[in-house]
């Protein structure tokens, strides 16, 4: 059974039990380009009580120094190290636990934070952004020159996804033996800030289909996203908390992590998901209707 929290004194509580704060972003500190009230208060109200604080978010349409930029344009204080997006484990992945030879090259479905996070980790990659592939031109197998140097396939949240790209991950995939499928994450929505759209997964969705194969997952809930975390930070998971507003990404993550998790209302999970006759199986440990609520401790 989750606790819900109301009272200042329960998030006193919950500020003083711990130390550091791994934050979703989507749904929690945003929405779009929308910030959730009250977020960059208790963000800041973390720093002064000497909170570390972590951005752990699924979304790779962003490199951590793309995010950067969000933060600062939005107000909100954040350091590049305290960022830990999918497209940034994925290059990861790729780099420390494929090792693919460096004649060999990634096709990517994804956008510009995906292709510059491949780049810092020196990783070649064709497709993404490429005019070539954003095309509605149909796709023709005749005039298809498969590249025989790719050796993964990396599929990410890319709203310029056509069936030109779907058909070349699809040839890459069945055609370039030991090909990888990876996707950066598997979220099936999308908290845009003018409502839902169609998330990760379901761009990776026809591919697995038409493969018929499930794809190697980088994002939450997958431990991949924890191992790149701690290769970098120092954190006691007793007094580690992490927040977020999806259950099967956020709050599982968190509990293959050995951490307590906050789920909160401002996005993907609304109030019928975890209670009545069709509440979810996975229970957050504390469940508040916003992030803004823990300002309630200064007043
Ligand atoms: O479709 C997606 O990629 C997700 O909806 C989105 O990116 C989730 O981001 P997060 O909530 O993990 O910040
Ligand atoms: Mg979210």
């Amino acid at each position: 059974m989750s606790r819900r929290l109301s009272s200042s004194s329960d998030y006193a509580e919950l500020i003083d039990k711990y130390d550091t704060w791994m934050f979703d972003c989507d749904g929690v500190l945003w929405q779009g380009d929308n910030l959730i009230e009250g977020a960059v208060q208790v963000l800041q109200l973390l720093r002064e009580r000497k909170k570390k604080v972590l951005f752990v978010t699924n979304n790779a349409t962003k490199s951590r120094k793309s995010y950067k930029k969000k933060f600062d344009n939005l107000g909100v204080e954040a350091h590049v190290d305290e960022i830990y997006g999918s497209a940034y484990a994925t290059a990861v992945y790729i780099s420390s636990v494929l090792k693919l030879p460096k004649e060999k090259k990634v096709y990517v479905i994804g956008m510009a934070g995906l292709e510059e996070e491949l780049r810092e980790e020196g990783i070649p990659y064709i497709g993404g952004t490429d005019p070539a592939d954003i095309t509605l031109e149909s796709f023709s197998l005749e005039h298809f020159d498969l590249d025989p140097n790719v050796a993964a396939v990396v599929c990410g949240l890319d709203t310029t996804v056509n069936y030109t790209k779907l058909s070349k991950a699809f040839q890459y995939l069945t055609r370039n033996p030991g090909c990888h499928f990876l996707v950066t994450n598997e979220d099936s929505t999308y908290p845009s800030g003018h409502g839902l759209l169609p998330g990760a997964g379901a761009i990776s969705a026809p591919l697995r289909y038409a493969l018929g194969k499930d794809p190697t997952s980088i994002g939450k809930p997958a431990k991949t996203m924890l191992d790149c975390i701690q290769a970098k930070v120092h954190y006691d998971p007793t007094r580690t908390i992490m927040v977020g507003d999806r259950l099967n990404t956020d709050i599982l993550f968190g509990q293959a992590g050995g951490v307590s998790t906050l789920l909160v209302l401002t996005g993907i999970t609304s109030e019928k998901d975890i209670t009545g006759p069709n509440a979810s199986t996975i229970v957050p440990d504390f469940v508040t209707s916003s992030i803004g609520d823990l300002r309630s401790i200064d007043k």
